[in-house]
């Protein structure tokens, strides 16, 4: 390490002063503004890691959902996951340290880790929107070169794009190939075989509305359209052009509002959707006839993929071991639903994708959602080769559900991301401060098969609550129950939260 070069190009990119940085939920998020440092040193950090592991590295400058304002940084590791737990200590520590320590600190990780520092570095980088974004790459980019390492910057992707790459180059191409066309070209043609494997009448013209949240996934579902316009067709909403990112639209926005994005007209029983910010969150909807707005979130995602799947299976007769894997902030009737008439065991992990994905990987089929609209499904390794094999092998009924299962396969993309209040329980039950969780518990007994609980945000600097209750009115009350006894017991600042938001 060339320590005189790496303290001359720090020093241009300084720490704020007073401030705290964590590798939170998803990264580093805050206000773009603070973020320079964290960029520089996130590539420095990409360089060391992909010593490490040999691999590629991917290195996303996105803040996905939060405001236009704000940005962030996620590192992803070789086979598109998301950064280990260890290395993500090793960013915080990185992202703290004052510019004397900067030597010590890269010093420490790569002895901690056994680095070879003579090894090649390789590391891809892309980024969002927002106006912040290309700058804060640039950051990146001084970052890895001073340590040596090569790299490729995409440019414009969104985020399940970039996992794409990390893992095509990190398996020569077996994945499928590191350019947007690769991409496109992969998914679209596992998308129409399907819709042309699984076509009902009726179903002849597939069209659907998308809610792009004047982000990304508006400028790459425009170049995506074609490869899809045999099997769909779409039209976008929100396309950046005048709205602002994630401001009344996008997934996120749906999801917290229950109700259908601005900008977008929708008559009864049109199929629409929202991504959020970086295009790694769908929700769907509709509204019905008497104009009643319909949520299709990730908990619903999840039983509708599972569903499939499984007749899929009994049809060609395999038998798998399917699990689904949630947070705390499923819906109860989804989490019974699935245990109780799918019969399939459902397992409740902390929020973020990472900690979702690694717990799908325990199962020969792990299908994964958070509410929210993050997720996938994965597929062991030997249950994508044997399903290759029938799907050659087996003829009929069964060979067309192998095939379809082929696609599916395919289609989803599988390269998924691996304070006061303190919690534990999968982030269900609050251990701090004291008396909150008894508070909690004691309200929701006033409500009817009501469930409510609060963490901390990793991604935006907020508590958040979460209620479900028999009804609307009865969530409301109890969340705004709930913010209460927050506000007193860990401290709230400013005014005391009012009902509804
Ligand atoms: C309740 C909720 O929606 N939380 C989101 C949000 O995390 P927080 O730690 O809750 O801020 O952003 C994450 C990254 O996008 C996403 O994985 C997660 O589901
Ligand atoms: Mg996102």
């Amino acid at each position: 390490m060339d320590f005189g070069a790496i303290t001359k190009h720090s020093v241009l990119h300084a720490k704020p002063s007073g401030l705290l940085f964590q590798y939170g939920t998803a990264g580093f998020r805050m206000k773009a503004e603070h973020l320079d440092h964290i960029m520089f040193r996130m590539g420095l950090l990409a360089v060391l890691r992909s010593k490490q592991t040999k691999s590629t590295i991917g290195v996303m400058v996105t803040a996905s959902h939060n405001p236009e304002e704000d940005n962030g940084v996620k590192l992803v590791d070789p086979l598109g996951e998301m950064l280990a737990p260890s290395w993500e200590e090793y960013a915080t520590c990185l992202a703290n340290a004052e510019e004397e320590d900067m030597q010590r600190v890269l010093i420490d990780i790569s002895e901690k880790e056994a680095v070879d520092l003579q090894q090649d570095a390789f590391v891809v980088i892309g980024r969002d929107t927002r106006p912040s974004s290309e700058k804060l790459s640039q950051s990146v980019i001084d970052g890895v070169t001073v340590l040596g390492g090569q790299f490729h910057d995409y440019g414009l992707l969104t985020t399940p794009q970039l996992h794409y790459m990390v893992c095509c180059r990190n398996t020569s191409g077996l994945y499928g190939m590191a350019t947007i066309e690769g991409y496109y070209q992969k998914l679209s043609k596992a998308f129409v075989e399907l819709t042309k494997q699984a076509s009902r009448s009726g179903d002849e013209f597939r069209s659907l509305k998308v809610d792009c949240a004047n982000g990304i996934g508006a400028l790459k579902l425009k170049e995506m359209e074609h490869y899809l316009s045999q099997g769909l067709s779409v039209q976008l909403f929100n396309d950046g052009t005048k709205g602002k990112l994630n401001h009344l639209c996008g997934a996120d926005f749906v999801k917290s509002h229950q109700k259908p994005p601005q900008g977008m007209e929708i008559k009864s029983n049109e199929r629409c959707c929202s991504f959020d910010g970086d295009a790694d969150r769908i929700v769907y909807y509709y509204c019905d006839a008497d104009g009643h707005f319909h949520l299709i979130d990730g908990d619903k995602i999840a039983t509708l993929i599972s569903s499939f799947l499984k007749e899929l299976l009994v049809e060609i007769g395999e038998n798998l071991n399917v699990g689904v894997v949630q947070t705390a902030y499923a819906n109860g009737n989804s989490t019974r639903y699935l245990e109780e008439v799918m019969k399939v065991p459902v397992y409740c992990t902390k929020t973020g994708v990472k900690h979702l994905h690694h717990k799908a990987q325990e199962f020969d089929i792990g299908v994964y959602f958070e509410a929210n609209g993050h997720g996938t499904a994965l597929f062991s390794k030997a249950v994508e080769d044997k399903v290759k094999q029938l799907a050659g092998e087996l003829e009929d009924k069964k060979g067309k559900a192998a095939k379809i299962l082929r696609n599916i396969i395919d289609l989803f993309n599988q390269v998924a991301d691996r304070k006061v209040i303190s919690t534990t329980d999968a982030e269900r039950q609050a251990v701090t401060p004291p008396g909150l969780q008894e508070a909690i518990n004691d309200l929701v007994k006033k409500y009817r098969l009501s469930r409510a609980f609060v963490r901390p945000s990793g991604t935006e600097d907020v508590i958040r609550v979460y209620a479900e209750a028999d009804s609307q009115e009865s969530a409301d009350s109890l969340a705004h129950e709930v913010s209460l006894a927050v506000f007193q017991l860990a401290g709230g600042i400013g005014e005391r939260p009012q009902p509804g938001f």
